[in-house]
């Protein structure tokens, strides 16, 4: 199958500060074969000839970053993160919006704590989406059976799975369009946890293009472990 693959800009956040990892610093820069976390989440994009140019959204006071290689290429800017994940992808929003970048132009947000991101992926959401006016995201169909349970935890209920699927990233929508509906939807104080939420949000149907399922974020210690033994076995 062939795509026709549209040039975007890519927009990682890697501000958080990963207490549910609790390590010795922020898990974008714990070790996975040899590189940080982060470096891998951005390797895909750097390597991709539709890249226009990539922010990312650093915490103000991280002494980390300056160190790592990508640092230094020139197609990557810094820009400060915020309070959430939504407010440091705001800020590189706001970068793109003051250097020049159109409102039509295609914006790929990904996870800097995801670094198991497939080219083959990458390229599936690029070519899916090119044409689609809203944009969307890769995202795995739910694989287990789905619980409702009681506040003692105990299960109520079997959910039908039919219908539900796990967001994942890159999520890729027009400048324009997401920076109108994160900002509007931060005002609102809505709940927003990934940009299309911000897209639903706004009365926009995101569309899910199914991913691999081990693209995972890693959010947990096991997380990490799991990523490891698969990059050793590589
Ligand atoms: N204020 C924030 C919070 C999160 N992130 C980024 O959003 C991504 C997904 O968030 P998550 O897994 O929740 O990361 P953390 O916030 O670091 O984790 P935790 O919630 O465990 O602290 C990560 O790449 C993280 O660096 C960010 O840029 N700015
Ligand atoms: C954006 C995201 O990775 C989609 O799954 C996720 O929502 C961000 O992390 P969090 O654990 O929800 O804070």
């Amino acid at each position: 199958m062939s795509f026709s693959s549209p040039a975007f800009w890519a927009v990682i956040p890697a501000a958080g500060v990963g207490a549910r990892m609790a390590a010795d610093r922020p898990k974008q820069y714990l070790q996975l074969g040899g590189r940080t976390i982060l470096e891998h989440s951005l390797g895909c994009f750097l390597d991709h000839p539709g890249l226009k140019g990539l922010v990312v959204s650093i915490a103000s006071d991280d002494p980390f970053w300056p160190f790592l290689p990508s640092a230094a290429d020139p197609r990557v800017v810094r820009v400060d993160g915020g309070r959430e994940r939504a407010d440091s992808v705001l800020n590189a929003l706001l970068h793109l919006h003051a250097h020049g970048a159109c409102d039509d132009d295609w914006v790929l947000v990904h996870d800097a704590a995801r670094p198991n991101l497939s080219r083959e992926d990458l390229d599936k959401l690029l070519g899916e989406l090119a044409d689609d006016p809203v944009g969307g995201l890769l995202a795995v169909p739910a694989r287990d059976t789905l619980k409702k349970v009681d506040k003692q935890g105990r299960a109520v209920a079997t959910i039908d799975r039919s219908l539900i699927w796990q967001a994942y990233t890159p999520q890729m929508f027009r400048l324009g369009a997401l920076h109108r509906a994160l900002a509007d939807s931060l005002v609102a104080d809505a709940n927003i946890t990934d940009e299309s939420s911000a897209m639903e949000w706004a009365g926009l149907a995101p569309r899910l293009i199914e991913g691999r399922s081990d693209n995972i974020k890693v959010t947990r210690p096991e997380d990490l472990e799991w990523l490891r033994l698969r990059w050793v076995n590589r």
